[in-house]
């Protein structure tokens, strides 16, 4: 049975993509968004020029800044950066959506402090609701220009899993599903830090030997933290996984390499993200995977060269140094 009236909280450029996507599936979409002059203007010239500049907006976009007009859809996507989405999950808990709607997380972040995962906050904020995750390797830009693209959705539910599949599926866009919401997740999630170090690399110019050891010494970081943390190793060497970790270091559209390289390049962290309209959820995980991996006791080189370049108290060759030099150990 398909869904019938799809929400997206998050008026971001994923959220634009996500609705794009829908719409090549003819499945109209309410997008609602925090910032009512931003929704005034987007839906007055049918352009997100904020987020997605370039991209004509279909006509099944609808746009509201008012949260209880989501209360009939039977399908909600929360696209909102991390930061925010304890507050808009338990704001929209407030409304009269059905016990039976799903709620599809598409954030990559983990909650600092609580080390919670973004489908568990909804959870928590929605007991009762089926809630599921998307991630992979997947920038807005290229999603909106129907360029093949292929994801993971997860939910513990096999009827959720497959009715999402059928929802998402088109003919530029290939949802694969898997039952490992937690290793989906902090795939995604943590990829983010790693693009950011692979950002520094490129900045300081080290070249192409650097980049291939940083990007496979984070993939071993990332499963080791990740399966500690209840990923399943598999899921980390999939599209959520090392397919997330290839397109974010590697793209030019990525916004965490972006700030990385800025950063390599001498810049100072408050003046990048002053300087950016649009969300590094590089820079939040990197303080909540350090927190999570000291609670575990897992060993996290390059997290936490990461975290000392971002608080200031390393400089970026001195990171790069500090890795380089470690102590010697097998691979
Ligand atoms: N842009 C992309 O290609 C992809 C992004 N993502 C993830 O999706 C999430 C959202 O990212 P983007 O859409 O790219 O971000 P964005 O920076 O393009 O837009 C964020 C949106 O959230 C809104 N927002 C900011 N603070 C808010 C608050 N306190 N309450 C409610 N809304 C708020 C902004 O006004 C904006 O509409 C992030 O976790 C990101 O990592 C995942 C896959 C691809
Ligand atoms: O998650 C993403 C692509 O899969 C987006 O990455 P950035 O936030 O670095 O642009």
């Amino acid at each position: 049975m398909s869904f019938r009236h799809v929400g997206i909280i998050g008026a971001g450029s994923w959220g634009t993509a996500l609705a794009a996507v829908l719409d090549a599936n003819r499945l109209p979409t309410l997008i609602w968004g925090h910032d009512a002059e931003h929704i005034a203007r987007v839906t007055a010239t049918h352009e997100n020029s904020t987020y997605l500049p370039g991209y004509r907006l279909p006509d099944s976009f609808h746009f509201t800044t008012a949260l209880d007009d989501l209360a009939e859809c039977d399908l909600v996507l929360l696209v909102t950066p991390s930061k925010a989405v304890r507050e808009v999950a338990a704001r929209l808990s407030t409304t009269a959506l059905s016990p039976e709607a799903v709620l599809l997380s598409c954030t990559k972040g983990v909650e600092r402090g609580s080390g919670l995962r973004m489908s568990e906050i909804i959870a928590e904020c929605f007991p009762h609701n089926p809630v599921a995750v998307l991630s992979g390797p997947s920038h807005a830009e290229e999603v909106v220009q129907k360029m093949p693209t292929a994801i993971v959705l997860g939910c513990a539910r096999e009827d959720i899993r497959t009715r999402l599949q059928q929802t998402f599926a088109t003919s530029f866009f290939r949802p694969y599903t898997s039952e490992d919401v937690a290793g989906i997740e902090l795939g995604g999630a943590l990829k983010n830090i790693f693009a950011l170090a692979a950002g520094v690399s490129d900045g300081l110019g080290l070249g192409d030997n650097s980049k291939a050891a940083l990007i496979t010494r984070s993939l071993a970081e990332l499963i080791r933290l990740g399966v500690a943390l209840g990923g399943k190793r598999e899921t980390f060497q999939g599209l959520s996984g090392i397919g997330d970790l290839m397109v974010t270091c590697f793209s030019r559209h990525s916004r965490n390499r972006a700030v990385g390289e800025r950063l390599g390049k001498g810049e100072r962290l408050a003046d990048i993200v002053a300087s950016m309209n649009m969300i590094a959820e590089g820079v939040p995980t990197t303080y909540s995977a350090f927190e999570c991996a000291r609670r575990f006791g897992i060993e996290t080189p390059i997290i936490d060269q990461m975290r000392a370049l971002l608080d200031g108290t390393s400089a970026p060759r001195e990171v790069a140094l500090n890795l380089i030099t470690r102590e010697p150990k097998a691979e």
